[in-house]
């Protein structure tokens, strides 16, 4: 078995409501190469919790976030959340264009001068713009304000971004394709599934996927295991 990319241990964080009851309850998982973890649970049980803790986007009262054994910390916050990369469900709220935050992502300096994790603005916007492409996404909508595209451009283009700009091992997607035609979620599911060690168009960092949807056949499609963050 290869070696584990990501391990959380005892994640736990409780409401800050006075009541002290626990969102998140002592999580533990290894993640390795190649894994697609399907992250399910009810409405409310936690999952896009969990994501922003493992991004370091929330913070937790107890537990372990290891990347490759190191804490986030050893990496500095921002050039782990390039490795362990957090994708909302939409960007909708995000002003000027999907270009715009482009171009403003890869100016950050945790994205330079880091040999092949160093993606341009302009490296980074081809391939994005190539990966939306095969998604239905006509290139003229990168310079389109966000509050006027669809739920579903919006859905792909921020999907866009977040891959193309490489650099990420492992890629947390928040319900990814919620805004999708099935037709659309199947293409959108499988060139994701293709940047993957084992795919067929490896993206030359990324390794693995954490996953949340609440589709049981997109779950059954692209998942290599489960998480029920209900049970635990
Ligand atoms: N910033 C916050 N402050 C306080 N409570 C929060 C915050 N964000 C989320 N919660 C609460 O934490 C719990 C878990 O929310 P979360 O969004 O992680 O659930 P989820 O499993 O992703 O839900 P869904 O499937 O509906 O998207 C909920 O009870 C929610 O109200």
């Amino acid at each position: 078995m290869s070696e584990v990319l990501l391990r959380l241990r005892g994640l736990t964080l409780r409401r800050d409501d006075g009541t002290g009851s626990a969102i998140l309850n002592d999580v533990d998982l290894d993640l390795r190469e190649n894994d697609v973890l399907i992250l399910k649970g009810r409405s409310g049980s936690g999952k896009t919790t969990l994501l922003k803790c493992i991004a370091q986007l929330n913070v937790y009262d107890k537990g372990k976030v290891l990347l490759n054994g190191k804490e986030p910390s050893e990496y500095g916050l921002p050039e782990y959340r390039t490795k362990v990369l957090y994708i909302p469900q939409r960007p909708s709220l995000l002003p000027g264009t999907p270009h715009d935050f482009l171009r403003t992502i890869s100016s950050f300096s945790s994205r330079r001068g880091k040999g092949r994790q160093a993606s341009t603005s302009n490296e980074a916007f081809d391939r994005a713009v190539k990966l939306a492409r095969g998604w239905g996404i006509e290139p003229y909508l990168w310079d389109r304000e966000w509050a006027e595209l669809s739920g579903g451009e919006a859905q792909r283009l921020g999907l866009a971004v977040g891959l193309g700009m490489g650099g990420a091992e492992v890629v947390l997607l928040d319900e990814p394709t919620s805004a999708l035609d099935e037709e659309t979620m199947k293409t959108v599911e499988e060139s994701m599934l293709s940047l993957l060690p084992n795919g067929k168009n490896p993206d030359g960092t990324l390794k693995a996927f954490i996953w949340i949807t609440h589709e049981a056949s997109q779950a059954d499609r692209v998942g290599t295991r489960t998480l029920d963050i209900s049970q635990q």
